[in-house]
C-alpha cells in the first residue's frame, strides 16, 4: 500500500451521516480527489444522488468498491459490519487496510469475521470533521504495521486531531467525543435559548453561545491550563459569574453531563449485539 496519498485509493462500505462528513472532509481538505473515492450506499436512488451531488462513484457493491480500494472504511451500523466484511473478503488480500468507525465492534470481531489475518483499525470520529475540526480515537488490531496506523492517523488528521488510544478505551471514548457534539449542541441551543429570555435577539445570542463555547473549548486546547483555573479567570469576587455557578451547581449540570457520558458509554457497549 502507499502512503502517497496521490495515490491513495479510499472505498467508504456505508456513507451515511458519518461517513458523508468525512467523504466531504476529504474532498474539502484536498485530501482526496474525486477519483480516488468509492463510496457505497443501501439504496440506490441515494447512491445517484450522492454521486451527482459530490462527483465521486458511488454504488451499492461492497465487493467492488472495496476491490478497487487501498484502505476500505467501514461506515455501516456496528450490527451490519460482520455481513459486510463477508460480503468483501474476496478483496481482503495481503496489505489492505481495514478502518471501521462503527461504534462498539471489536476489532477481533472484523479479523474474525474476515477469517485472515488482515489489518484492522478501529477509529470512533465525530461529526465536527465536517468544518475541520473533529477528533478520531483510532487503536490498532492485531495484525496493523505501524505504517498503516500512521495512514489511518493521517486520513483523520485531514478532518481534525487524531489520538491513539488502547481498545479498552473505545467505547468511552465514543460516549464522550462520539455522541459529545449532541451534548453540546443541546447546551448552545439551550445557552441561546437564555439570551433570548433576557432579551437578545435569537440570531445574535445563537452567536455569542457558539463562539463563547468554541473560545472556551480553545482556551482549554492552546493554553493547556485546567479548565477549573480558566473558570476562576472569569469569576470575579462578588461579581455576576459567581451567581451563574451557584444556580448551574444547584441545577446540577455537572453530574447531568457526567451521566450522560456514562450511559453512552454503556449503550456503546452493547451496540454491537443489537
Ligand atoms: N453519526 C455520528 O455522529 C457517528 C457515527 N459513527 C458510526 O458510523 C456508522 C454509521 O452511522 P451514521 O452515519 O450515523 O448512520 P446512517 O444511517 O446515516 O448511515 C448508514 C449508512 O449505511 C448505508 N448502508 C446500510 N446498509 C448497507 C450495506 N449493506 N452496504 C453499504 N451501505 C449500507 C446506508 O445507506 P442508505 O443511505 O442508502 O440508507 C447509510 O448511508 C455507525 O456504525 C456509527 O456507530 C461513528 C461516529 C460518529
Ligand atoms: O449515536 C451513535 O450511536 C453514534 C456513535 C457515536 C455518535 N453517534
Amino acid at each position: 500500500m502507499t502512503s502517497n496519498n496521490a495515490e491513495l485509493r479510499v472505498a467508504i462500505l456505508g456513507t451515511g451521516k458519518m461517513g458523508g462528513i468525512l467523504l466531504q472532509g476529504f474532498l474539502k481538505a484536498g485530501f482526496l480527489k474525486p477519483e480516488q473515492i468509492f463510496a457505497t450506499v443501501a439504496h440506490e436512488a441515494r447512491a445517484q444522488a450522492l454521486s451527482s451531488q459530490l462527483g465521486i462513484t458511488v454504488t451499492t457493491d461492497n465487493l467492488e468498491a472495496a476491490q478497487k480500494a487501498d484502505v476500505i472504511l467501514l461506515g455501516v451500523k456496528p450490527f451490519q459490519i460482520a455481513d459486510v466484511v463477508h460480503q468483501i473478503k474476496p478483496a481482503l488480500t495481503p496489505g489492505k487496510l481495514l478502518v471501521s468507525f462503527a461504534a462498539s465492534v471489536k476489532t477481533r470481531a472484523i479479523e474474525d469475521a474476515a477469517g485472515a489475518e488482515i489489518a484492522v483499525v478501529r477509529a470512533m470520529p465525530n461529526t465536527p470533521s465536517m468544518v475541520g475540526a473533529g477528533i478520531a480515537a483510532l487503536c490498532r488490531g492485531r495484525f496493523v504495521t505501524d505504517e498503516q496506523l500512521r495512514i489511518a492517523e493521517q486520513i483523520f488528521a485531514t478532518v481534525g486531531r487524531t489520538v491513539v488510544v488502547d481498545e479498552k478505551h473505545m467505547d468511552a471514548v465514543t460516549g464522550l467525543s462520539g455522541s459529545g457534539p449532541a451534548f453540546l449542541y443541546i447546551i448552545i441551543e439551550a445557552l441561546a435559548e437564555a439570551g433570548v429570555n433576557v432579551g437578545l435577539p435569537r440570531d445574535i445570542a445563537t452567536q455569542l453561545a457558539a463562539q463563547t463555547t468554541y473560545g472556551a473549548a480553545k482556551m482549554v486546547l492552546e493554553t493547556g491550563s485546567h479548565p477549573a483555573l480558566l473558570k476562576d479567570e472569569v469569576t470575579t469576587p462578588a461579581g455576576c459569574t459567581v451567581d451563574g455557578i451557584l444556580e448551574l451547581e444547584e441545577g446540577g449540570l455537572r453530574v447531568t453531563l457526567i451521566k450522560a457520558v456514562k450511559r453512552a458509554t454503556q449503550r456503546a457497549r452493547e451496540l454491537a449485539n443489537s
